[in-house]
């Protein structure tokens, strides 16, 4: 049967990154996604931000909504300090497979862990199910028109702190309007915007940083 573009990215990595490297596991998928497919992954542009936000952070415990292929996943589990963990979420089975070998070829995976389905279901389990009290960190990655309802949904459900930080992707491209109206306009969030671009592409991007201020 045919492969997947997310197989084809996953062989890639494992023919040309080394084993237990998670710089190389990046370097390789940003060569084949920026030489011969397209893909959805954050980028080395925006990944830099991430870099930042999350060196900034420095959390204990990370939650990513979208982990796709897992390379923003490894991103930040190779920053994380000994004994943080990254929680991430994938409603697509076939990317949450091609991911967790992703993660597994990094090195990364005893710092992450990889919860397949929807993250409406997902977000309201994480306190008694992933023994999660509060998160000090969200990357919103998956569906745009998502983004507002799970930060309202992570708020509900008693996961902020004051000092939490979410860091939002594709608020130009796609855009996440609804989001950006509803953390800009609200007084528990101060926002900082990031200009970027699309990953691999020249067009316009941007992140949006939310913090929550309790
Ligand atoms: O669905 C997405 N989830 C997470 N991240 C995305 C992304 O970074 C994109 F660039 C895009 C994207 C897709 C097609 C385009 F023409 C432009 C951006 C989509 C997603
Ligand atoms: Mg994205």
């Amino acid at each position: 049967m045919n492969q997947s573009k997310e197989e084809r990215i996953l062989n890639f990595v494992l023919q040309n990154a080394v084993r237990g490297d998670p710089c190389s596991v990046l370097e390789a998928i940003d060569k084949y996604c920026s030489q011969k497919e397209w893909s959805m992954n954050v980028g080395s542009e925006k990944g830099l931000i991430l870099d930042k936000v999350v060196e900034e952070v420095s959390p204990s415990v990370a939650l990513e909504l979208g982990t796709y292929c897992g390379y923003s996943g490894v991103r930040i589990a190779r920053l994380l300090k000994a004994g943080a963990r990254l929680l991430t979420v994938e409603f697509n089975p076939a990317f949450a497979a091609v991911a967790k070998q992703v993660f597994e070829f990094a090195g990364v995976q005893d710092k992450v862990k990889l919860i397949e389905g929807p993250s409406d279901e997902i977000i309201p389990q994480l306190k008694k199910k992933y023994e999660v009290d509060t998160v000090d960190f969200v990357f919103l990655d998956h569906w745009k028109d998502r983004y507002k309802p799970d930060t309202i949904l992570l708020q509900e459900c008693n996961l902020l702190r004051k000092g939490s930080v979410l860091l939002a992707d594709n608020v130009i491209i796609p855009g996440a309007p609804e989001f950006l109206n509803y953390v800009r306009n609200n007084s528990h969030f101060q926002c900082t915007n990031y200009p970027a671009h699309l990953e691999y592409m020249k067009a316009s991007d941007a992140m949006e940083k939310a913090v929550f201020l309790g």
